[in-house]
């Protein structure tokens, strides 16, 4: 049996009268693909920014396996978490546009390391043996998603597509143990959403670790959750595999049955 790595317990957030998350429990397994669903509005993103620290709960409680137990990270900031192996996309895209593609991936992994910032500013010969390392750890990680041929590209000149397989391949330059990843086909056409369909799947297979997916695009999510959580105002609505999800009269009427 796998260890939980994720866990909420009756998590809520109110902005004004607006309760956007509403007592969600939820748990994510190691390695464990986990979808998150439901209509606009439903709480989705708030759920992520509680869960990556950007707001705190109103109640309830977020806890992440770290040094064999499960810790209760309610008062980390962001920048704690990805510390504890959180990393997270955006919705919008977040790059630095004017850098190159090997330099945004570069940057993502100094940036949750102090101790190196310290290098890199002093210039200590440390620093030069690991940046020679960490170059060929930036290009080994392009090479993994087909990037190497545009490593000197500026960020601004990549395809849409291909701007949000950078994101990604930033976020799993971090190293994390829980990776979420907020709409990773909004905008995409149908060639690109087949093909992050697939880096979905290679990074579950090549790289160890739990991802928490909201998608809207129904067969993307289905095609790559193990699980899915179905969100309607800000609470659980139903939990479960793909084919009990789809087959759930309550999340038919409350989401699918929009589509059809
Ligand atoms: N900072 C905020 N202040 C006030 N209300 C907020 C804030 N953030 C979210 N909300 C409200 O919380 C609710 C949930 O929004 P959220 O963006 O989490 O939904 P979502 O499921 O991610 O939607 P979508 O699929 O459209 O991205 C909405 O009613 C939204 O207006």
């Amino acid at each position: 049996m796998t260890r939980t790595i994720l866990k909420t317990r009756d998590l809520s957030v109110r902005f004004g009268g607006v309760t956007a998350v509403d007592q969600v429990s939820i748990e994510a397994r190691e390695n464990e693909l986990v979808g998150l669903i439901g209509p606009n509005g439903a709480g989705k993103t708030t759920l992520f920014n509680l869960l990556t620290g950007v707001y705190k709960p109103t109640n309830g409680e977020v806890s992440i396996f770290s040094n064999d137990k499960l810790i209760n990270i309610n008062q980390l900031s962001p920048y704690k978490r990805s510390q504890l192996g959180i990393a997270r996309t955006f919705q919008n895209i977040r790059l630095f546009k004017s850098r190159t593609v090997l330099e945004n991936v570069l940057i993502a992994m100094t940036a949750k390391n102090k101790s190196y910032s310290l290098q890199a500013i002093l210039r200590t010969p440390s620093f030069y043996k690991n940046e020679e390392k960490r170059q060929q750890q930036a290009m080994a990680l392009l090479d993994i998603f087909g990037m190497t041929n545009v490593a000197d590209e500026l960020a601004d000149n990549l395809s849409y597509g291909q701007q949000r397989r950078l994101e990604i391949v930033r976020a799993l330059a971090t190293k994390p143990a829980i990776l979420f990843l907020d709409e990773p086909a909004a905008g995409m056409n149908p060639q690109e959403t087949k093909e992050l369909t697939d880096l979905i799947k290679q990074i579950q297979v090549q790289f160890k670790m739990t991802i928490i997916l909201i998608e809207h695009d129904m067969n993307l999510v289905m095609a790559v959750s193990e699980r899915l959580y179905v969100l309607e105002y800000g609470k659980v609505l139903a939990t479960g595999t793909p084919i009990e999800i789809q087959n759930n009269p309550a999340v038919i009427k409350a989401y699918l049955g929009e589509e059809g």
